[in-house]
């Protein structure tokens, strides 16, 4: 690991619901971390932009529509000591269309109290206390 520096980059979105929650699914089975929470997204392919990626992927997963400049850069984790992952989370207060969880999962709002209490994927607990802030 230590000789291959190419990162993976992946993104993800905190989307702020209107009563303070915020929508986190469940990876689905199959999935590495299956049934673990996370925050939509997933990795950045190669040449695209990691705004129009995440738009992309939530897109993909969620069935709904955001716009790429409204997504606000707010924080970075990695998966040191394990791999070469770099995840940017976003946050965004919009969007447009119904959620619909289209890989099956299960979705939900949640208070970062809530949030606290569900196994997470490895990265988002940095997510939340950032959301905390
Ligand atoms: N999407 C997402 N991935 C996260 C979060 N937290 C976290 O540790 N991860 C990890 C899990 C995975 O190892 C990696 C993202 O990979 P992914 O499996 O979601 O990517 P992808 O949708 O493009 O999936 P695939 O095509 O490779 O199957 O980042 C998170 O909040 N959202």
């Amino acid at each position: 690991m230590a000789s291959n520096p190419t990162a993976v980059l992946v993104v993800a979105l905190g989307l702020a619901g209107p009563d303070g929650r915020w929508l986190l699914q469940q990876r689905p089975p199959g999935k590495h971390h299956a049934g673990l929470w996370e925050f939509p997204g997933g990795k950045v392919e190669s040449a695209e932009n990691q705004r129009l990626a995440l738009c992309r992927e939530v897109a993909e997963e969620l069935a709904i529509t955001l716009d790429p400049a409204a997504l606000s850069p707010a924080w970075v984790a990695d998966d040191w000591p394990q791999g070469n992952i770099v995840l940017i989370l976003y946050t965004a207060t919009r969007w447009q269309g119904e959620i619909v969880g289209l890989e099956g999962q299960q979705w939900g709002w949640f208070t970062l109290g809530e949030m606290a209490a569900l196994p997470l994927a490895p990265m988002d607990r940095s997510f939340a206390a950032r959301l905390a802030q």
